[in-house]
């Protein structure tokens, strides 16, 4: 992992940055921070020119000289500095490490060998991180389990059974290192599986327009992007007015307004319009550290079920401590005490439901799915309506041009074929893409200038060329809204649409020029993955498309759905969502398109296909990464196993531990039979939440050795 020299830079992230300021947020995860020293510190950092600090909310915003630093730079260096402002005295409230785990084992092995008078301050040397960790929680949070362990092991040295104490700490620091090891391993892969999926960029070259590696785009470059993608690189916006989305950056979902001028940032995302931008900052540092800081976010959001477990262990920790008391109350007996501190329920509740979640996120990862955080796992476990876009999620999105029809005798197929790909080849929509596919086929690549495009989602493109508007899209778009007639050719888009054909209407000067046929696929395992589906709970299927009525009725006789509606816009496929919701539906939306955005988003759960647009896939709670629908009953699998395992700890760990703690209240157990007991039992229990099952098969192998089988 990224460990700066001197600092965690997990400590500090990036909240928000423009060139030549950027606000970070701090965490005090070793001690409170001093926040006077911070600023006067970080004020005197090469390149900065001014620091403010806001102590109540850990934000350090820093103005900088651009040409001297910048904000990875920064960050890294203000994590390098936070251990130098803690406020003295402060102890870290960090876990106990593996070095914490051996010299625990040690202790505990070594003390019956080592000479009386030596034992406790041994047993007392390794217990102090414990005891450390336990004084902070209590100075913020009261008694917790902490405190319980803490009193535990006090007691224990001050019995001078230092068996039991070495027992305890070890146990504890072994429980500690388990559950972080696992949580490192599936963050790792989690950022890994995350890499920006961009891999190639429009950029001016000359007067043309070229597709680009991503690695190849240089400062200085002008970059073109479009509505439904995210902007790869910072700079400012030299030509064209978008919409962007800057929520990745900032947080707040709201669309600004681009224009000329405009500073924009990579990452966020261009929602409508079109821009010409000059590259300011460029590459993949800034892009990795940003997706990075966002999975951190994702990962430490804690989940309705982690959250629950926290707060039935914090309530028990008053009835352990009364029942401690009580059986001292009653026996007089220090040694019953101590074993029931030994056994309370948290560690094993607080444990066991993180580790089982990022167990399964990380068994999902494997197998090419990508569940962005517990809730999304836990909501996708809930949900009992499955709903479905068509084009590139139940059928393949790989087009195919079937018929050409000019009804202008000067236009040939081929022509009519370049002349729509010459305003679509900027755009990723399926239907764009089969055209540009075809027109390459052609073996013309005739190329008709045309002036901007302009891309309408779910509707198509339009442009202008000879001076004549031309319109390349849907019928509802031609016909509606461009007031084109297309009653002349009605009888042969008739038969078009009985084939089962997607049509493409392409407008030029007002009348209309010609259709495009194509036939769209269902994928070979859409059928088996709706069945899988039925089997695992679902209730309810259903198709949601922009597409013609009859091609989608056709699809939903095919498939079996349970319902299924067309000619959809964006914000009808919302508006379905947000009507079944009300009546109580989980619903889980698959995706793919710029049109699924808002339904992903107003969804229970939202899932997007790997070839989705970008907006799609950062919408998504879920993305998979292989072109493959399958996956989609496989991460409903994986969600309903995790709850189920989650469910079944729940039970052991209140079974059990009451079981204990009665034995140790009436004396029956000893404190380092409790510790045993217990702490065997928690540990099986973060094991069997460790458990990943293969989905299907392991198909993504790991960055890094695994550390430990299930
Ligand atoms: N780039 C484009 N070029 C031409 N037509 C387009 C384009 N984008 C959208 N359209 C038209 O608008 C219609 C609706 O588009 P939309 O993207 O909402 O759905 P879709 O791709 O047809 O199907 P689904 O909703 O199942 O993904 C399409 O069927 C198509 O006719
Ligand atoms: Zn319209």
């Amino acid at each position: 992992m990224n460990r700066a020299v001197g600092g965690d830079i997990g400590a500090v992230e990036v909240i928000h940055r423009v060139p030549g300021r950027v606000r970070l947020r701090y965490r005090c995860s070793d001690g409170p921070v001093a926040a006077q020293p911070l600023q006067r510190a970080a004020a005197t950092l090469d390149g900065v020119t001014a620091a403010r600090i806001n102590p109540k909310v850990r934000a350090l915003i820093l103005t900088y000289d651009p040409a001297e630093t910048d904000a990875d730079q920064l960050r890294t260096q203000v994590a390098a500095l936070l251990p130098s402002v803690q406020v003295k005295g402060a102890a870290p409230l960090a876990p106990p490490t593996s070095s914490g785990l051996g010299s625990s084992l040690a202790t505990l092995l070594m003390t019956p060998l080592l000479p009386l008078p030596l034992r406790l301050p041994v047993a007392l040397a390794t217990a102090i991180p414990l005891l450390r960790h336990a004084f902070h929680d209590y100075a913020e949070n009261g008694v917790t389990s902490h405190g319980l362990e803490a009193m535990a092991v006090s007691i224990s040295l001050a019995r001078a059974d230092y068996t039991a104490a070495n027992t305890t700490t070890f146990l504890l620091a072994l429980g500690e290192h388990l559950e972080h090891s696992v949580a490192r391993r599936s963050d790792d892969l989690l950022k890994h599986l995350l890499r920006p999926a961009c891999t190639e960029i429009w950029v001016m070259r000359g007067d043309e327009e070229v597709l680009i590696p991503a690695a190849e785009v240089a400062v200085g470059d002008t970059v073109i992007v479009g509505t439904g993608t995210v902007i790869p690189v910072d700079g400012t916006v030299l030509a064209g007015e978008a919409t962007v989305n800057e929520a990745a950056m900032t947080g707040e979902s709201v669309s600004v307004e681009k224009s000329r001028g405009s500073l924009v940032l990579s990452g966020t995302l261009v929602e409508e319009g079109r821009l010409s931008i000059y590259a300011e900052q460029v590459g993949r540092r800034t892009a990795a550290a940003r997706i990075a800081d966002y999975v951190e976010q994702s990962l430490v959001a804690k989940s309705e079920a982690q959250l629950e477990a926290s707060r039935l262990a914090d309530r028990l920790v008053p009835l352990v401590l009364k029942l401690a008391g009580g059986a001292f109350a009653v026996s007089g007996d220090w040694r019953r005490a101590a074993a029931v501190l030994q056994a309370d329920y948290s560690c094993a509740l607080k444990l066991a439901t993180p580790v089982a979640f990022k167990s399964a996120m990380y068994g999902a990862a494997r197998a090419g799915i990508l569940v962005k955080g517990a809730t999304a796992l836990e909501r996708l476990a809930q949900a009992d309506t499955f709903v479905f876009d068509k084009t590139g999620t139940l059928t393949t999105g790989l087009l195919q041009v079937t018929d050409a029809i000019a009804f202008d005798p000067t236009f040939t197929p081929d022509d009519l074929i370049c002349l729509a790909a010459s305003v679509e080849e900027h755009y990723f929509h399926p239907l764009a893409m089969a055209v540009v596919t075809a027109a390459r086929a052609t073996g013309h690549h005739r190329h008709f200038d045309h002036q901007e495009v302009q891309f309408i989602v779910a509707h198509g493109v339009a442009s202008v060329i000879d001076g004549q508007r031309i319109v390349v899209g849907s019928r509802h778009f031609v016909q509606e809204d461009e007031g084109i007639d297309i009653a002349p050719q009605a009888e042969l888009i008739d038969r078009l649409y009985r084939e089962g054909k997607t049509l493409l209407f392409i407008g030029f000067g007002g009348r209309l020029l010609g259709v495009i046929a194509l036939k769209d696929s269902l994928r070979p395992t859409t059928a088996a993955t709706l069945r899988r589906l039925r089997d695992l709970g679902v209730r309810r299927i259903l198709l949601l498309t922009g597409d013609h009525r009859d091609r989608a009725a056709e699809l939903a006789e095919e498939l079996g759905l349970d319902e299924c509606h067309a000619e959809l816009m964006p914000e009808d496929k919302a508006s379905i969502i947000e009507t079944l919701s009300a009546q109580g539906a989980r619903i889980a939306f698959v995706g793919d398109g710029i049109n699924d955005a808002p339904a992903l988003a107003g969804a229970h759960v939202g899932i997007a296909m790997m070839k989705g647009a970008d907006i799609a896939r950062l919408t998504a709670d879920v993305a998979l990464l292989e072109d493959d629908i399958e996956c989609v009953a496989d991460a409903k699998a994986a969600a309903n196993a995790a709850m189920d395992l989650i469910a079944t700890n729940y039970r052991l760990t209140v079974g059990l531990n009451t079981g204990i703690l009665s034995a140790a209240a009436l004396g029956m157990l000893s404190p380092v039979s409790t510790a045993i007991l217990h702490n065997g039992t928690t540990l099986g229990i973060l094991l069997n939440a460790l458990r990943t099952r293969p989905l299907r098969q392991d198909r993504h192998p790991p960055p890094q050795k695994t550390i430990m089988a299930g």
